[in-house]
């Protein structure tokens, strides 16, 4: 079980360690600032990282097939990374252009780009020269942009972007902030992203994806300790496949039995929407949760019955429009027999009175979907805080703005808003998207994979199930609510990914990544 007072735990390995730590471009200066005043030389450590960046490139674009690489320079030490990468890949017999649109350089980037120019290698003020070049390398601004890219630079960036040659950005795609990841009036549409020394938080925002392309570390040793110095309780953490199987497969001992592997009620569907229940069911199947329950319309029943043999389906009372009106459950049974509850999909604003019920028990509930859209109506902070339970929120960005109209608007930053939003409620808030986060009232995990094939009607159906059925189980196992969120989260996100692998971005339907779920254990 990983340890959520700090990302770093001793017991992992350094890469482990690595990969979950998210800086600002503070924090990353912070970090920097103690490295150089230990006395590791600036000129060195350019040096040690572009001998990295250099040898990546050599590998993703050999020179036989990419004989010509055009470097973009820029005035700070990004620009000094990418002129020793030219100089590098010059040596390796590459045949290099520079772009450099600046007359002021820093220090050591100036210096650099003296010496590059003494090899004779060609370095000009625009973009054109460098047209037929097979790859481009971006090195025009790091952590240090705090600006919008203004002209030529701006027009250079636009230029690159309608070529169709990949591009290799260091560090961070020019032109992305590096903390919201919003784009400053344009940036570079990169094909690879090598994040220098630790994750930037930008590049696990959604608003960057479409710039980033691939993201990968380049790890150049930072030490441990200087990490931890600067993030002395370190809030936000992306989620690794260890952190995430740290939790999973839920252990059962050999003579458990159904009840002690949770008792999950699901409270879904209406006439309206059938699917919805369906696939919310589904999701909890494959969570392996002991006992499943299932309230339904009464009218619905029957087609429960028939996806979900195992589960217990509840048919309850329905008004004239195909909602639940009422929770009946089967006598001698009230919420307390459940180990958690999950609430919402399919379920439509007309079942509001179950909603109140649900806010009432003792139990962890999971609200997703028009669980959300009621609990906004009913008013999300002020009914939140009378739960006497956990609750944990899962809406998209469109389902957030209603929950939370007053905080920070997810499509600016997503991360700020889903911290807000958890601090201002006490719920457990998960954030959907491309790269869903996580937060409570102390802490962020950021899901750092996924696939564009899980955005799909339904595929939000599975998670609520899945958690749901994950959450029963914890919560008899004393699983902390927030890792078991995450680990679900990360689940439901590999399901996609084996998913489409097999089938496709276009074959991921919802039903289909339900079948997909176990694979993920299977293979991790
Ligand atoms: N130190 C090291 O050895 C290591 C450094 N590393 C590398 O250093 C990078 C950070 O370097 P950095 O701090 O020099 O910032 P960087 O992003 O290159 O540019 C800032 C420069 O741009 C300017 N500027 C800003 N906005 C602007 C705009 N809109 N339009 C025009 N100009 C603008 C700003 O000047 P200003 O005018 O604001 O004074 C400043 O001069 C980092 O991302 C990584 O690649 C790592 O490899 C680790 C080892
Ligand atoms: N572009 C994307 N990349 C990765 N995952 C995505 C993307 N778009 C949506 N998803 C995921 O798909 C699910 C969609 O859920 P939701 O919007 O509730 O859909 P529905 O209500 O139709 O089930 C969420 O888990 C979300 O994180
Ligand atoms: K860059």
């Amino acid at each position: 079980m990983f340890n959520l007072e700090s990302p770093l735990p001793n017991t992992t390995t350094r890469h482990e360690q690595i990969s979950r730590v998210v800086v600002t471009a503070q924090q990353m200066r912070d970090i920097e600032a103690r490295i150089f005043a230990g006395g590791m030389p600036v000129a060195a450590l350019m040096e040690k990282v572009a001998g990295l960046i250099a040898r990546r490139i050599i590998e993703l674009y050999p020179r036989s097939h990419f004989p010509c690489i055009g470097i973009l320079v820029g005035p700070g030490h990004n620009g000094g990374d990418a002129l020793v990468v030219a100089r590098e890949l010059h040596f390796q017999g590459y045949d290099i252009v520079v772009c450099c649109p600046f007359s002021k350089l820093k220090d050591l980037t100036a210096q650099n780009a003296q010496y590059v120019k003494s090899l004779g290698i060609p370095v000009y003020e625009a973009l054109e020269p460098l047209a037929k070049c097979a790859v481009f390398v971006d090195g025009l601004f790091g952590f240090g942009l705090e600006r919008s890219l203004a002209s030529p630079v701006d027009r250079i960036v636009d230029q690159l972007n309608e070529w169709s040659q990949p591009v290799v950005s260091i560090d961070l795609p020019s032109g992305i902030h590096t903390d919201t990841g919003e784009v400053l009036e344009t940036a570079v549409q990169a094909t690879q992203t090598f994040c220098l020394g630790l994750w930037k938080i930008g590049l696990l925002q959604d608003q960057a994806l479409d710039y980033v392309g691939q993201a990968e570390l380049i790890d150049f040793d930072i030490p441990i300790a200087d990490i931890q110095a600067v993030l002395e309780s370190p809030k936000i953490q992306r989620i690794t496949p260890q952190s995430a199987i740290a939790t999973l497969p839920l252990k059962r001992s050999p003579v458990t039995h159904k009840y002690k592997q949770g008792h999950l009620l699901l409270i879904c569907g209406s006439r309206r929407y059938t699917g919805g229940a369906i696939l919310t069911g589904l999701g909890a199947r494959a969570s392996g949760v002991g006992m499943l329950s299932i309230a339904v319309p009464e009218s619905i029943k029957p087609l429960l019955s028939a996806q979900l043999p195992e589960a217990l389906i509840v048919g309850c009372p329905e008004t004239a429009s195909g909602a639940i009106a009422q929770l009946q459950l089967p006598e001698k049974t009230d919420l307390r027999s459940f180990d958690a509850i999950a609430c919402g999909p399919g379920l439509t604003v007309d079942a509001k009175p179950i909603l109140q019920e649900v806010m009432n028990s003792d139990r962890p509930l999971i609200l997703d979907a028009d669980g959300l859209n009621i609990l906004a109506q009913m008013g999300t902070i002020p009914t939140l805080q009378r739960r006497q339970a956990p609750t944990v929120l899962t809406p998209h960005a469109g389902e957030f703005k209603r929950l939370f109209p007053d905080t920070v608007d997810p499509t600016s930053d997503r991360i700020a808003a889903v911290r807000a939003a958890a601090a201002q409620s006490g719920a457990v808030v998960l954030l959907k998207g491309a790269r869903t986060a996580i937060a409570d009232i102390d802490y962020v995990w950021i899901n750092p994979e996924s696939t564009p094939a899980l955005a799909r009607g339904g595929s939000g159906d599975v998670l609520t199930g899945l958690l749901g059925g994950l959450i029963a189980q914890a919560t008899t196992k004393h699983i902390p609510l927030l890792e078991i969120v995450a680990s679900a989260a990360w689940w439901h996100s590999q399901a996609g990914i084996l998913a489409a692998r097999d089938r496709t971005e276009m074959g991921v339907d919802a039903f289909t990544l339900t079948q997909y779920l176990i694979s993920v254990m299977r293979s991790n």
